[in-house]
């Protein structure tokens, strides 16, 4: 086992990843390594790390796994922070794609902003009034008033400890109508067992369930850690053509003894 490994660290709306360049395959893919990678006191700290590995397909492959070790559904903010860690590898120009666990990933940078495709949402589940999607990651969606103030670590916890997701596990996602052509979401992650300033999967399966039955193909998603911004298309009850755009940034870099 190697002793000492470079890592960057990149946010994307304040959602935070260790990013490894493992394309030669040497890190040590071990869920106490990784958790203690991803903690803030005893590691670099972060919601999740993420490898960048060769694919025979696309141009690189995203592994995910969350700061709880564990490896994971695709993550949308994820999914943008290795976009931008792979444009600065120098790997692509301005437009790539890539492989993560639910599937094939479209992507374009330009001047910071990164637009990621998300694979086709063909079922929203209504069950009394919330909902549960699938945008890569399981998501539980439900309409709140006064956000700003709302106990989402709570009522999340609770929620995704409920019989029907302790299991599986789910993301449970809070959202409030700010206008015609804005919502303001707060997740809690599973995996990461706390809010978060942001999470693409979430922002998306939010927007879905928003633009649902309406005329518009995009919505801006205001959360913690800044803004991004969904389109989509409807056609019957699929969702297809769904991009996740928003800022994903290096925030440092460096080393570390494992
Ligand atoms: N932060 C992510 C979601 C990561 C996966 C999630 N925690 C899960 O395990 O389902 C995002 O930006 O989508």
């Amino acid at each position: 086992m190697q002793n000492t490994i470079e890592f960057f660290k990149y946010q994307g709306t304040g959602n935070d990843f260790v990013m490894i360049d493992n394309r030669d395959e040497q890190f040590p893919k071990e869920k106490e390594i990784i958790e203690k990678l991803c903690d803030r006191r005893f590691g670099i700290g972060g919601d999740g790390l993420i490898l960048l590995e060769t694919d025979e397909k696309t141009d690189f492959k995203m592994v995910y796994y969350n700061s709880d070790g564990n490896e994971s559904t695709m993550c949308g903010n994820g999914g943008r922070c290795l976009v931008a860690f792979a444009h600065f590898l120098d790997i692509f120009e301005d437009q790539t794609t890539f492989t993560a666990i639910d599937g094939l990933h479209e992507a374009q940078i330009n001047n910071g902003i990164i637009k990621i495709k998300m694979i086709d949402v063909d079922s929203i589940k209504n069950r009394e009034g919330n909902f549960e999607l699938n945008t890569g990651s399981p998501h539980y969606v439900t309409f709140v008033e006064m956000l700003n103030n709302y106990k989402v670590f709570e009522n999340g916890n609770k929620i995704r400890n409920s019989a029907s997701y302790r299991q599986e596990g789910i993301n449970v996602n809070f959202v409030e109508e700010i206008s015609a052509d804005q919502i303001f979401v707060r997740t809690y992650e599973r995996g990461v067992e706390d809010e978060t300033f942001s999470c693409g999967t979430g922002a998306t399966a939010s927007a879905l369930v928003f633009l649902k039955d309406k005329n518009e193909t995009s919505v801006n998603v205001k959360v913690l850690g800044g803004n991004l911004k969904v389109y989509a298309e409807q056609d019957g009850e699929t969702f297809k053509n769904i991009w996740l755009e928003g800022p994903a940034k290096q925030v440092f870099k460096g080393k570390i003894n494992l």
